[in-house]
Order: C-alpha cells, then structure tokens, then sequence
C-alpha cells in the first residue's frame, strides 16, 4: 500500500516543557513527507488536522482513506488543500483535471470522491505538500495561483525578517469552512519569520520549510512565550504548532515556507502578539 499514516496527539504546554529533543521531534516535527510513489499522511490530535505529503513518480497515486478519519472516502467529512512544492503537476478531482505548476495551490471540497495526484515529468516530480481539516459544508474545488494570493509586505532588512506573505485564502478566493492557508517569501538576507512572535489559541498551525539547501536548516521556536524550545529542521519538512505555541524561526540560509490553520476563526488577523521582552 502507498499510503501511511502516523498519529499525533495533542500535548498539553506543561508536558511539552519536559520533553527532550527526540521528544520534541517525535511529537512536533514530521521528517518524512515526501517519498516517491508514496502518500504519507501525519495526523494531528490538534483540530484533527491531517499534514501529508504526495510525491507521484511514472505512476499516478490515488488519495485512499486512512483509518483515523473512519470514512469511506477521505474527503467525506473533510477539506483539502493541496500546495505543489515541486515540478508541475496535475490533480484530477472527480474526473477533472486541474494543472498545478509549482507555488500552486488547490482547494479541494468537502464530498469529492475521486482524487488522483501525477506528475508531469518523473524526472521532475511533482511533491504536493497536503493539508485538511474536518468540514461541515462543502465549497467548490478551485485551483488557487499565487497571483491571486493576496499579498502582504512585512519586515524590515535592518531585522533580517524582511517578507512578503501571500495570502492563498482570503474573502475573494476559495471559500472554505476551517482551513486557512498562505506561503511566506523571503526578501535576501531576511531569515526570521514571524518575528515578533504571535500565539493564536483558537488555531492550530503546520510550517513546511522548503527551499533550503542540502545543509542549511531552521531553528524553529516553538512553546509559550516565557518557556521557548527549538527544533532543527531541514528541507522539506514540516512542525506541528499547538495552538499554545508561538511558531517563529530564524534560517541559515533562504527558504520560503507554508503556514496552514484550522481550528475556530478563519480570520488571519486575530492573533494574540507576543511582546519582544515577553519571550523567554
Ligand atoms: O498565523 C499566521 C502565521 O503564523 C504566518 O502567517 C506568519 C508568517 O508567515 C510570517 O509572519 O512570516
Ligand atoms: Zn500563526
């Protein structure tokens, strides 16, 4: 079988304060996304969001239920997103084909039946990096390109954190009932995202970091402000935020990454700021 699941439950902040480095990586980060010919899906105890990722070779690969969402098809009581990472691809939901060339996006409504991932070109992969939470109404498929994200510069050179967030779901794209998704670039020289630092308890996050070189890596922050903890993480991999977690970090080198939400409130605005001296 080419698809594999792994379960997370959702840690409590004063049980994560104890933990280790495994310990930490074993529960917040997923290493693995990207096999070829496989799907590999990370299911999270935190808004039962699933993070997955799909790397399609000569073969084509099918989106199969997985035991934790207990349905038939996996989308029958689910939203999905799909972002490519990789060579360009196409996705065909119920017998329709949508053509994701690389930064695409797709929304992929509650009650489709029949998903297949390929990738153009086997000697250049597609990998789609997916997201879905729980729905309760379903919204049209829509492919979503980065031209019509919406676009916000935050930042500056002088504090390295100098960005450009795109915005994949806002009031005129794709509707959807929890998941929240954009993609984070980088000016040169900038590598702290989300600095200063922000928690949102009503939304869970997942990171992807993507982009990097083969030895370059991301302190991610992660924990309650005032008792702070990192993870190392390469390319191509992803972090569970919880939703008592600030979720910022610093690279050492260039990459982007996707920020993907679920929970209560859609609104990307509602966030609880983390003052600089508070964080510890
Ligand atoms: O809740 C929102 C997410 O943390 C990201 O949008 C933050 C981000 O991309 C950034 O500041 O660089
Ligand atoms: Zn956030």
């Amino acid at each position: 079988m080419s698809t594999d699941y792994d379960i997370r439950f959702a840690i409590d902040p004063v049980t994560a304060g104890t933990m280790n480095t495994d310990e930490l990586r074993e529960h917040f980060l997923i290493e693995e996304l990207f096999t070829l010919g496989g799907v590999n899906w990370t299911y999270s105890h935190y808004d039962r969001m699933a993070v997955g990722g799909v790397m399609p070779g000569a073969a084509g690969l099918a989106l199969e239920p997985i035991k934790p969402t207990g349905t038939e098809n996996f989308l029958d009581r689910r939203e999905l997103i799909a972002a490519n990472v990789g060579g360009a691809g196409t996705i065909t939901v119920d017998g329709v084909e949508h053509k994701l060339m690389p930064r695409d996006m797709i929304y992929i409504g509650m009650g489709s039946k029949a998903v297949q991932f390929a990738s153009d070109d086997a000697n250049e992969p597609a990998k789609f990096y997916l997201l879905s939470a729980p729905a309760h109404a379903r919204h049209p498929t829509r492919l979503i390109k980065i031209s019509e994200a919406k676009r916000l510069d935050l930042g500056s050179q002088e504090t390295a954190n100098e960005r450009s967030i795109f915005q994949f779901i806002h009031a005129d794209s794709a509707k959807t009932c929890q998941l929240v998704v954009g993609l984070t670039i980088f000016a040169p020289g900038s590598v702290w995202n989300t600095m200063p630092a922000h928690v949102h308890d009503r939304r869970m996050e997942a990171y992807l970091y993507f982009d990097l070189k083969p030895d370059a890596f991301v302190v991610h922050l992660m924990g309650e402000p005032d008792e702070t903890r990192h993870l190392i993480v390469r390319n191509e991999q992803a972090v569970l935020s919880p939703p008592w977690s600030i979720h910022s970090g610093a690279g050492t080198g260039a990459y982007t990454f996707i920020w993907a939400m679920a929970g209560d409130n859609v609104d990307y605005t509602d966030v609880d700021k983390v003052a600089m001296e508070a964080l510890r």
